[in-house]
Parts: C-alpha cells; sequence; structure tokens
C-alpha cells in the first residue's frame, strides 16, 4: 500500500521533533500502522531553516494554503499555535478532505465545537492527542481505555512550566521571576508564558478532558481561572509543616448538579503520588466507578515527547481513515449528538457552587481573643475547622508587612484547614473576617483537594 502523506504545518519545537521520530522509527511504525507515514511537505515561516531539518525530499513552502491544496496530501499536521490563522488553516484543511492532527490545545478549548461539527460534516478526523499533558496518551486511556467507566473525576498537574516553577520554588527557595525564565529558557513555557503562569494553558487542557470524560461540548469560557503568581513562598513553608505539597491542579468533577470545571493552586496530601510529581513532569488522576483511581504520569512537553502524541494520532489515522465515519472512535468520545443534551443535565457549576476544603492564612495582631474572633465566624458560616497553627509572622520569612501594618503591633500567622465546604459561604466568611480590625493584611485562601 502506499504511504500516507503528511504535510505539516509549522517545524518549530513539536514539527521538528515529529520530523525526527517519524524517521528514526519509520521501519516500526510502518508495521504497526500497517503502511508507511511520510511527511512529504512542511509550511514555515522561515524557510531556509526549516529546508536544513528536513533535508532533500520534502517540498518546504512559506505558504501553509498550498499544503492543504496539494491533493496528494492525507493528513495536515497544525503545529503554528494560538488561535488566529491555526484556525483559519484548520478549517480550511477539513473543508479541503484532509484529517487533521494537532496539538492546538487552545486552539481546540475554544473553538472545538465548531472545528469538530466541520470535521463530522466532512467525514473527516480531527486528532489531538497531544494537546493534553503532551507525550501522556490520556486522550486515549479517557476516550478508549476508559470507555466503561462513568467517570467521577479528573484531576492533573497538565502544566509542566508551572510544576517546573513550584518545584523549584519550594526546593532551592528560589523566586517566582528568576524561575520563569529558567522555564522559558529550557523550552517548557509558551511563547506567551502568561497562558502558563495564569493557569490558562492549564485550563485549555482541563477542558478537553472534562468534555472527553463527562460528553459534554468543550465550554472553556466557563472555566473557573486561577494561576500561581500570587503564590508566596511563605505558603509553600506553611502547607509543608502541615503535610502538604501545593500543586497547580487542573480538576473536573460530576457532581449531583453539574460539572465542576476549574483551575487553581491546591494543597494535596504530600503522600499521594501526584504530590511527588516534580519538575516539568505531568501527571493526571482518573477517577473512574469501575475502575477506580488511575494515575498517568509522564512529559508534558518538549520536542519528542510531544512528536510521540502527534505520531500516534498519525498512526491512528492511518489504521481508520478507511472506516465509514460512523464507525471510528468519536472525537469527543461521546456521539456527537449526545453531547448538547448532557449539558442541560450537567451544567458548568458556577465557582461558588464548588465544594472543596481549604487552607486559610491570616496575618494577624497578636493579641488575647484574635483566634477566637476568627474561629467564631467561620463557626457562624457552618464552616467546619479541621486544624489550626500559629506561627511567629517572621518564621518563616518571605513576606513583607503591609501598608495596613503597622511595624509597632507584634503580629503573627493564623494558619487554618478547613473541612470541606461551599465556595459560596467561605466567600461570605472570608469577607466578614477581612473586616476585623485585628486582621493586618489581604487573607490568603488556598484550596485544598485530599485526592482519595
Ligand atoms: N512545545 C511543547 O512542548 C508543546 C507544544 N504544544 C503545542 O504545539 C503547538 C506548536 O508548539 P511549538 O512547536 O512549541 O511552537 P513553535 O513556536 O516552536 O513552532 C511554531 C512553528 O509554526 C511556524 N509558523 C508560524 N506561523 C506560521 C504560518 N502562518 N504558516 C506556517 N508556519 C507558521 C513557525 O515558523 C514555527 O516553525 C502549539 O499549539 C503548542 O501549544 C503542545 C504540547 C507541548
Ligand atoms: N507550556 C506547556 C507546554 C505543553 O503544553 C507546559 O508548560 O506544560
Amino acid at each position: 500500500m502506499k504511504p500516507i502523506q503528511v504535510g505539516l504545518l509549522g517545524i518549530g519545537t513539536v514539527g521538528s521533533g515529529v520530523f525526527k521520530v517519524l524517521r528514526r522509527n519509520q521501519e516500526e511504525i510502518r508495521r504497526r500502522a500497517g503502511r508507511g507515514i511520510e511527511i512529504t511537505m512542511v509550511a514555515v515561516r522561515d524557510v531556509a531553516r526549516a529546508a536544513e531539518i528536513v533535508g532533500e525530499g520534502v517540498a518546504v513552502v512559506s505558504d501553509a494554503r498550498q499544503v492543504i491544496a496539494n491533493p496528494a496530501i492525507d493528513i495536515v499536521v497544525e503545529l503554528i499555535g494560538g488561535y488566529g490563522i491555526a484556525k483559519t488553516l484548520v478549517l480550511e484543511a477539513i473543508a479541503a478532505g484532509k484529517h487533521v492532527v494537532t496539538a492546538n490545545k487552545a486552539l481546540l478549548a475554544v473553538h472545538g465545537s465548531e472545528i469538530f461539527a466541520a470535521a463530522q460534516r466532512q467525514g473527516v478526523m480531527v486528532a489531538f492527542e497531544a494537546a493534553v499533558a503532551g507525550g501522556i496518551p490520556i486522550i486515549k486511556a479517557l476516550r478508549e481505555g476508559l470507555t466503561a467507566n462513568r467517570i467521577e473525576w479528573i484531576a492533573g498537574i497538565i502544566n509542566g512550566t508551572t510544576n517546573f516553577i513550584l518545584s523549584e520554588m519550594r526546593d532551592k527557595g528560589l523566586d517566582f521571576a528568576v524561575v520563569l525564565k529558567e522555564a522559558q529558557r529550557l523550552g517548557y513555557a509558551e511563547a506567551d508564558p502568561t497562558f502558563d503562569i495564569e493557569g490558562v494553558d492549564a485550563a485549555h487542557k482541563v477542558t478537553l478532558m472534562s468534555a472527553i470524560a463527562f460528553g459534554v461540548p468543550v465550554q472553556f469560557d466557563k472555566a473557573y481561572i486561577e494561576g500561581i503568581t500570587q503564590l508566596a513562598a511563605t505558603d509553600i513553608q506553611y502547607a509543608e509543616q502541615l503535610g502538604y505539597r501545593i500543586k497547580l491542579l487542573g480538576i473536573t468533577k460530576r457532581t449531583d448538579k453539574g460539572v465542576e470545571l476549574r483551575v487553581h493552586p491546591s494543597l494535596v496530601p504530600a503522600a499521594r503520588l501526584i504530590a511527588n510529581v516534580e519538575g516539568a513532569m505531568n501527571a493526571v488522576m482518573v477517577q473512574g466507578d469501575a475502575v477506580g483511581t488511575t494515575l498517568y504520569y509522564g512529559k508534558g512537553a518538549g520536542s519528542e515527547p510531544t512528536a510521540s502524541a502527534v505520531i500516534a494520532d498519525l498512526v491512528d489515522i492511518a489504521r481508520l481513515h478507511t472506516a465509514d465515519p460512523e464507525h471510528r472512535v468519536p472525537h469527543l468520545a461521546f456521539q456527537p449528538h449526545t453531547l448538547d443534551a448532557a449539558m442541560d443535565s450537567l451544567p458548568v457549576l458556577p465557582m461558588r457552587e464548588v465544594v472543596t476544603a481549604y487552607y486559610l492564612r491570616l496575618r494577624v495582631a497578636d493579641q488575647v481573643g484574635v483566634l477566637a474572633k476568627v474561629t467564631g465566624l467561620l463557626a457562624e458560616a457552618g464552616i467546619s475547622i479541621d486544624a489550626v497553627l500559629q506561627r511567629e509572622a517572621d518564621q518563616v520569612g518571605g513576606q513583607e508587612p503591609t501598608s495596613a501594618q503597622s511595624p509597632a503591633v507584634p503580629q503573627t500567622d493564623l494558619i487554618i484547614l478547613t473541612h470541606e465546604t461551599r465556595e459560596g459561604l467561605m466567600d461570605a466568611a472570608l469577607a466578614q473576617m477581612q473586616q476585623l480590625p485585628t486582621v493586618l493584611a489581604p487573607i490568603v485562601r488556598i484550596r485544598k483537594e485530599e485526592l482519595a
């Protein structure tokens, strides 16, 4: 059988990895796919540089539309990134009857419904294993391996840049800005690192997993997103003293009222495997009713790890493209006509309806009765306390007094762990606590997940 012909749009970090791995492992890949898979055309901004990577025998062009228009190309691989030109090109490739592989989580999280619907109409596949957790085959696991299960929840470390930053801040006591620069130097961070550190990249990924897990459309606009830029080294150290690590988690959970879809820093018990995922590594926990808890671990970014996922998609398409479209694995795991109806019974919940536990840190005046006032307000709100810790304000260092603080007032940090409560109740209690004259700085609130 003649080889499948692939056109690459973009040959940067991921594209060059795809090219190298496909060439290095071509014989094994051919035996798996049942036919060869060859990159025959590449579109890129810097044609001369790309020509050096691909060598002779591969056409390198600067206009991506030449790839899409080439009738010999069976699969278009979009590795440009972003929502702009990438969206136009993906839709044009679909309209031209090409199968598409993409690593672009931003594009699919925001415009997935439109893109999957267009692909459905054209009878082509849009494969995106590399879009979530890089080299970890989590899309395949959720869509196929766990297909017997009613998925209960997913919690993942799905952004390598932020996990690297949190690990380095904890281990080496380094500042946020220093570690971010290093993450950029190592190629983990997105072109605009704001997406990484503000939690947007993780929200793109958890949005895709949520849709596949619960059979609902992709709904990035309803995700709650909080990054790590406000996180103080003080809290990382207090969490450690209490037996927890702070991780940026992407969480999606099925509840009686709907689906939680959120990204924020979370305290996780230090004994959990996921709490020990360090550096730029990713890990995803999935809880299914039949299988129980499963954990998937590996490299979530980088040239060859991400290429591994892109090529797995190419092999899938090589195997499946001759099947009737209705006999292929649905893009979002569930049959497309069922997605909108499921949204009615499983709406994405507003953050005030989310139920979770909390870590609170209050910088307070070290006076008689302060603790009683604070715990009294929590009790009035019906919020149960799990543990209280008091530490001298300068004991872990790292926090300057705010302008509201008088250096003459002895200060202390109250650290409170609560049991689970509704976020709306916690918001109201925090607003009241913040009004107390003995509370000297903005209260720190970090959510806490037991993940058991
Ligand atoms: N770098 C990583 O580790 C991972 C990246 N991804 C995703 O993979 C995609 C690609 O990422 P990278 O390879 O890191 O990006 P990159 O910035 O290294 O490469 C982008 C490539 O697109 C080309 N390009 C830009 N505009 C173009 C246009 N109009 N026509 C043709 N080519 C054009 C550039 O010349 C470059 O070759 C993004 O969606 C990213 O989010 C996903 C997982 C991991
Ligand atoms: N910037 C991302 C790269 C992969 O998606 C990350 O840090 O995980």
